[in-house]
């Protein structure tokens, strides 16, 4: 506590408050009309400063700062001098403001001051935008605009799904809400309460400091590809979305690429998640496949006893009460079975094996039991037994661990069943058809089940499957807020599995359709079907236009890529810069000397985060090499890889998909050719790419430029 204190201080010592605002209160007509003041008119004026945290007197009374979070502090963030307004737990405030003055102190140091008449001012604004980026994300408290604040403290809703253009601050809203959050509820919530879902590593890595530069602890992140590989990891060789993205790439046009794209979308779709829900609802009559428990090619149990036990003996109970009833049984069963082997010769030699420690274990059983009194000869046999019995539990243990992890109901071979019945798809399908490409479905997921092998775009289905049928145990009832930013690259599929496992958490949802880069999202119009997972009452959809990473010619140049319909909303904040450059070159070894002339010429002019975005992990592992052989050792570039954490200072290369969320002062787009960027499916991931650059942009090519950018 002391420490977190003289920590905050510290903080507070350096940069104490980043604005003063002057308000007074309108009075209110005291009841019985006597009067202290007629309504309407005003108290005098209260000077409010407000900072990172609060600085309060030592009576515990005297705000010297307010906490930016704060009710009174939202004035700052939602009106100009005038007749303001704000919202308290206890009903809303009115009043004016006399003043409002920005500061930026460094150091303990002030360097600006400006009084203002906009919202938040430009001038200090367009000062943060042009600085220079760092390897971390920062926090905008000092800067949040109107419409981010209101999503920052919307209290109201149990969804709230923010479309916002690249750059426009989804994440720092995301993040600062966090904060506004715990600040909030800080009797009730607590960082490990709040989940968010981050896209992969290198953006965990990227948004890691926010919250503790504000003194708040880290929410949880989690990675979609972590909870898929927490419960399949082991019994599968799972693809991960990354994995699938580059075959999609690498097969592109090919007829088995157009039946796996085809594949990606239906899996990730509505339609299949429904088709599942039913199959679920018919598993209650027929058709969990059990897994026999064997031990050593002896049949203890067989599958065919379990279904009947399950189907027949529990038929009348509810689904989760035969589950836990099978279970019992199951585990009598092995103690049966355990009983009858007690005097084979195999459980006396194990016995004789045994360690030391089960040994001491037996002993403190039989005394436990209150062994070891009036007759000796009695004990003796109590304790061989006891030793017996451990010595054949020890070796049943994996069977005892399968019947409490569920795995004697085999869910991959159940999700199998519904490839091998057309019929029985049929038959769960909400509309009664059958998916175009089917057959072709059928025959991979044949193949590459059977060898242990799991593509992405089975990897979700199988788990809701899997942890539907074990009553979703490990659903995360005790999170109360989820985020998911990036949520265009969601499939439909996903966005319903996640209510389901986390059934009790508000959501926000971030994230930009244009940015959706994904075959599994393609055909929900990037937005996943969020919006349909609450009651419309208590769903927002906020709108966030103004693009504040980039450059005004940045933004100019990406929103010609994208289609004008759109383009429309995406509103540029006014920061010049230089052009963006599109420059032409002969082949790869010319791309290789321009770009790395040119990064030698940013770094030289201070830029201190240069990326080079390639398409895929192959082609950037290419310009990696080719950057290295012209730059030689004195400038070190980092190849960001899918398992990479941290993005390094300097230059990076790295493929497009993982350059999501994040940003570089510099962006060098490698090879943005017809060949490489030539389908309609390519121009999201233009876009997604061009939009990472905050001042500089330079988009090399061979041969025939993009179409999207002429
Ligand atoms: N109110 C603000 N004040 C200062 N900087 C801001 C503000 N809003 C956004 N920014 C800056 O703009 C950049 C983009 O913000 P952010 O990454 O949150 O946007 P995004 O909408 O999540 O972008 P994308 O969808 O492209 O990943 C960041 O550098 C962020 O600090």
């Amino acid at each position: 506590m002391a420490t977190e204190a003289a920590e905050r201080l510290a903080r507070q010592h350096d940069n104490p408050y980043f604005a003063r605002i002057d308000f007074a209160e309108k009075k209110e007509l005291a009841a019985g009309g006597d009067g202290a003041g007629a309504a309407g008119e005003t108290s005098e004026p209260e000077v409010i400063y407000i900072g990172r945290a609060s600085l309060v007197g030592e009576d515990g009374e005297t705000f010297y700062i307010y906490d930016w979070r704060a009710p009174v502090s939202s004035l700052f963030y939602d009106h100009e001098p005038g007749p303001a307004s704000y919202d308290t737990p206890g009903g809303e405030i009115a009043g004016e403001m006399t003043l409002k003055r920005q500061f930026v102190i460094r150091g303990g140091r002030l360097r600006h001051m400006f009084d203002t008449d906009e919202t938040i001012g430009d001038d200090i604004l367009q000062a943060v935008l042009s600085e220079k980026s760092d390897t971390a994300m920062k926090s905008i408290v000092a800067t949040i605009q109107k419409e981010q604040n209101r999503i920052i403290r919307d209290e109201r809703h149990r969804l709230i799904v923010v479309q916002g253009a690249a750059g426009s601050g989804k994440t720092s809203a995301a993040l600062q809400r966090v904060a506004y959050l715990l600040y909030r509820y800080r009797d009730s919530l607590t960082a490990e309460q709040i989940v968010l879902f981050s896209p992969n590593p290198v953006f965990k890595g990227y948004i890691s400091r926010v919250l503790p530069d504000l003194g708040e602890a880290n929410m949880r992140q989690m990675t979609f590809r972590e909870l898929i590989e927490a419960r399949l990891g082991r019994r599968f060789d799972a693809e991960d979305l990354f994995a699938q993205t580059e075959d999609l790439a690498a097969t592109e046009g090919t007829p088995e690429g157009e039946a796996r794209a085809r594949a990606v979308r239906y899996k990730g779709s509505e339609h299949y998640f429904e088709t599942i829900a039913a199959y679920l609802d018919r598993l209650k009559r027929e058709g969990v496949v059990f897994r026999q428990l064997r031990f050593k090619g002896d049949t203890i149990v067989s599958a065919e006893e379990m279904s009947r036990q399950f189907y027949v003996e529990y038929g009348e109970d509810s689904f989760g009460d035969r589950l836990a009833k099978l279970r019992r049984w199951l585990n009598g069963r092995l103690t049966a079975w355990v009983d009858d082997q007690l005097h084979e010769p195999w459980v006396e030699q194990a016995a004789e094996l045994m360690e030391e420690e089960d040994i001491q274990r037996a002993y403190v059983n039989v005394r436990r039991q209150g062994g070891f009194h009036e007759d000796a000869f009695d004990d003796e046999d109590k304790m061989t037994e006891l030793l017996l019995r451990q010595a054949a539990e020890n070796a049943i243990g994996p069977l005892r661990r399968a019947v409490k992890g569920f795995r004697f109901m085999d869910a991959p071979e159940t999700y199998r069943q519904l490839f091998v019945s057309r019929s029985l798809f049929v038959s769960c399908a909400p509309d009664g058809r059958l998916p175009e490409g089917w057959e072709w479905m059928a025959q991979r997921v044949e193949d590459k089940l059977g060898r242990k092998e799991l593509d992405h775009e089975d990897a979700t289905p199988l788990l809701y499957l899997m942890e539907a049928l074990e009553g979703f145990r490990k659903v995360e009832g005790e999170v109360k807020h989820l985020f998911v930013d990036e949520a265009q690259d969601y499939s439909p599929f996903q966005a319903a599995y996640l209510r389901r496992r986390f059934p009790r958490a508000r959501m926000t949802v971030l994230g930009d359709f244009n940015q959706a880069i994904y075959a599994q999202a393609e055909d929900s119009g990037g937005f996943g079907g969020w919006t349909r997972l609450a009651d419309p009452a208590d769903a927002a959809v906020w709108r966030l236009t103004t693009s504040y990473r980039s450059t005004r010619p940045i933004v100019e140049l990406s929103k010609r890529i994208l289609r004008p319909e759109d383009a429309e909303g995406i509103r540029p904040f006014n920061r010049d810069g230089e052009e963006p450059r599109l420059i032409p070159c002969g082949d790869r070894a010319h791309l290789a000397d321009l770009a790395a002339a040119d990064v030698t010429a940013l770094l030289a002019a201070g830029h201190g985060t240069i990326g080079v975005i390639a398409k895929t992990a192959h082609e950037a592992g290419d310009a990696s090499a080719l950057l290295k052989e012209r730059l030689g050792e004195d400038v070190p570039v980092t190849l960001v890889s899918g398992g990479s954490a941290n993005l390094p200072k300097g230059v990076s290369v790295l493929p497009s998909y993982l350059s999501k969320g994040i940003e570089f002062d510099a962006v060098l787009v490698w090879d943005a050719s017809a060949e490489r960027y030539g389908q309609e499916r390519h121009r999201k991931l233009l876009y997604t790419v061009s939009t990472r650059a905050l001042h500089v942009l330079h988009i090399y090519y061979t041969g025939e430029l993009s179409p999207y950018l002429t």
